[in-house]
C-alpha cells in the first residue's frame, strides 16, 4: 500500500465523490484509484512528483486518491493566502490524520485534533505553560545542561583523533532536554528508556502506518504486524505511565512546589471543559509523546543539517565564528542566550538550513471548514489541503539558485519579506503559518541558535578527507540525512 495514502488520506473524511466542479487542475484520473498510480512510495520522492505536476498545472493542484481530492499548494504566496488570509477556514485537520492515529494510538494530541474546544484548550495549555516566555527562560538551566553534555562528549571524542558521527552525540542530548521538560527530573536510565521507545516508534512508523488508515482491514490481514504494533504501544505504556504516576505522587507530596513546571504537571491540572473534566492518563501520555517527538526529533534533525552545512562550507563556519567573537568576551566559555540576537548571521545560517531542509516535507494536512475561493478555484468544505514546505523553500521563482547554501541571502534583504525579524514572514514557512503554526517555533529556533553558536565557539568541525558531506535525504518519520555527517572535531584555542 502506498505509504503516502496513509499519510495524507483519512478513511473517515466525508469527502467522497466530490465532483471536480471548480477544483484546481490536476492530472487525469483512472477509475477507482484516481491518481494513486502516480504517487511514489516516499515523501521525499513525492516532492519531485508534485514538483513536476506543479510545472504542468500550476502552484495549486488537485490529486485524487481514489475518489478523494487532495489539494497541494507549492507557492509561498498561495500558502500565505490560505493560512493567513483565510486562516479561520484553514484551521482544521482531517477527521483522521493517520500519522497521528498511529503514533498516539487514537488518544489525544494537538497536531491532529480538528479545530474546536479540545484543540483550543490543549494548544492554549502548551503555549501558556511550558512554552510561556517565563517558563522558557527558566528552562535555560536545562538547555545549558544539554550544551555541557555535548561539549564534554565532543571533547572526549576529539581526543581520539577519529572522525565523529555527530548524530550520536546530538540525539541523546536533545532528547534528554525534551524528556525532562515533559516529565521533570529523571534518572539517566529513565531518560534512555523513554528516548529508546520514542525513537523505535518513529523509525517503525512506516510499517505501522496502514493501521492508521485501515485499522480493521490492516488488523485482519497483517496479524503479525498488528501484534508487533500492540507490543510497541504496550512498551511505551510500560515506560511512560509510571513516570506520569510518579510525578502525580510527587506533586501530592510536595504540594506542586517545583522550580520548573513540566508538561505533565500542566496536563494533570488541565480541564478541557467543565463537562469533559480532566485528561485521562492515556491522553497525558500521548500528549507528552507528541511533545517529545515534535520538539526533539525536529531539533535533532535540524541541528544535524546545520552542522553538516558548516562542515561542508568551512568559509561559512569561519565567518560565523568571527561574528560570534565580536559578541562574546575573549576567553568566555559560552555564548549566552541573551546575546544570540546580536549575531544575525547565526539566525541566517539556521534559517537557510531550514529553508532547504525543513524536517517535514509538508505541513500537517489542513482541512477547510467551509467552501473557500482561492486563486479563482473553489475548495469545498472538508477538503484536505497539503502545503508542500519543501518545495516552497526551494521555489526558484522566489529563491535564486535555491539549492545553494548561502545564509547571506537572508541578511541582504534580497530574498526575504519586509519583516526580517518575524519568522512567519519568511518565504519558506518551515513552521507553517496562521492558527496552526508550530507553537514551538521560538523554542526550536532558540535551541538551535544556542547550540550551534556554542558548538562553533568551542570547536572547529572539519570534513573527513575523501568522504566530504553527503547531503542526500532519507525519509524516516522526518526527512533526515541519508548518511549522517561525520567530521573531525578539534577544540578551538581562544
Ligand atoms: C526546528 C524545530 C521545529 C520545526 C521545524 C517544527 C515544524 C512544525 C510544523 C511544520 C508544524 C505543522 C504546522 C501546520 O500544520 O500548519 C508543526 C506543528 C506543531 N509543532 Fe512544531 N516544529 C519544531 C519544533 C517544535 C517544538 C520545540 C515543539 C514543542 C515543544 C513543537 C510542537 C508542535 C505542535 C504541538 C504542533 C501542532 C500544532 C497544531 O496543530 O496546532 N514543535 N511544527
Amino acid at each position: 500500500l502506498k505509504s503516502l495514502f496513509s499519510f495524507f488520506s483519512s478513511s473517515k473524511t466525508t469527502k467522497k465523490n466530490v465532483s471536480p466542479g471548480n477544483l484546481p487542475p490536476g492530472p487525469p484520473t483512472l477509475p477507482f484509484i484516481g491518481n494513486l498510480h502516480l504517487l511514489p512510495k516516499s515523501m521525499v520522492d513525492l516532492r519531485s512528483v508534485i514538483y513536476d505536476l506543479s510545472h504542468k498545472y500550476g502552484p495549486i493542484l488537485t490529486v485524487y486518491l481514489g475518489s478523494e481530492p487532495l489539494i497541494f499548494i507549492t507557492s509561498y504566496t498561495l500558502a500565505h493566502q490560505a493560512l493567513v488570509r483565510h486562516g479561520a477556514a484553514f484551521a482544521s485537520r482531517p477527521a483522521v490524520v493517520p500519522v497521528s492515529a498511529v503514533l498516539s494510538n487514537k488518544r489525544k494530541d494537538i497536531g491532529a485534533t480538528p479545530f474546536g474546544p479540545t484543540w483550543k484548550a490543549l494548544r492554549r495549555n502548551l503555549i501558556s505553560e511550558v512554552l510561556h516566555p517565563t517558563s522558557l527562560k527558566s528552562y535555560s538551566v536545562e538547555r545549558k545542561r544539554v550544551l555541557d553534555s555535548l561539549i564534554i562528549g565532543f571533547h572526549e571524542s576529539s581526543k581520539l583523533n577519529q572522525p565523529v558521527r555527530l548524530l550520536d552525540h546530538i540525539h541523546h542530548a536533545v532528547f534528554s532536554l525534551f524528556i525532562r521538560m515533559a516529565f521533570g527530573e529523571l534518572s539517566e536510565t529513565q531518560i534512555k528508556e523513554v528516548e529508546e521507545i520514542q525513537y523505535q516508534l518513529l523509525v517503525a512508523y512506516e510499517q505501522f502506518s496502514v493501521f492508521g488508515t485501515w485499522p480493521r482491514l490492516g488488523k485482519l490481514l497483517l496479524r503479525n504486524r498488528w501484534k508487533k504494533y500492540l507490543q510497541f504501544l504496550k512498551n511505551q505504556d510500560d515506560v511512560i505511565l509510571p513516570l506520569i504516576r510518579a510525578r502525580k505522587k510527587l506533586r501530592q507530596e510536595r504540594g506542586k512546589a517545583f522550580e520548573l513546571i513540566s508538561y505533565t504537571d500542566s496536563l494533570l491540572d488541565l480541564k478541557i471543559s467543565e463537562e469533559k473534566g480532566n485528561l485521562e492518563e492515556a491522553d497525558v501520555l500521548s500528549l507528552c509523546s507528541e511533545f517529545i517527538n515534535a520538539g526533539a526529533d525536529t531539533s535533532t534533525t535540524m541541528l544535524q543539517w546545520v552542522l553538516a552545512y558548516l562542515v561542508k562550507h568551512p568559509r561559512i563556519q569561519s565567518k560565523l565564528f568571527a561574528e560570534i567573537s565580536e559578541v562574546v568576551a575573549k576567553g568566555a566559555k559560552e555564548v549566552e542566550e541573551d546575546d544570540l540576537h546580536k549575531i544575525p548571521y547565526l539566525k541566517a545560517v539556521v534559517l537557510e538550513s531550514l529553508r532547504i531542509h525543513p524536517p517535514n516535507t509538508s505541513l500537517i494536512p489542513h482541512t477547510v471548514m467551509e467552501d473557500v475561493e482561492l486563486c479563482g478555484y473553489t475548495i469545498p468544505k472538508d477538503t484536505t489541503v497539503n502545503i508542500v514546505t519543501a518545495l516552497i523553500g526551494r521555489d526558484p521563482n522566489v529563491w535564486e539558485n535555491p539549492m545553494e547554501f548561502r545564509p547571506e541571502r537572508l541578511l541582504t534583504g534580497e530574498d526575504i519579506g519586509e519583516e526580517v525579524s518575524d519568522v512567519t514572514a519568511f518565504k519558506m514557512m518551515p513552521f507553517g503559518a496562521g492558527r496552526r503554526m508550530c507553537p514551538g517555533n521560538r523554542l526550536g529556533l532558540l535551541l538551535l541558535q544556542y547550540l550551534v553558536s556554542n558548538l562553533v565557539w568551542n570547536f572547529e568541525f572539519k570534513t573527513v578527507d575523501g568522504e566530504g558531506v553527503d547531503l542526500s535525504e532519507k525519509e524516516e518519520f522526518l526527512v533526515v540525512m541519508k548518511n549522517p555527517v561525520r567530521a573531525y572535531i578539534s577544540p578551538r584555542i581562544k
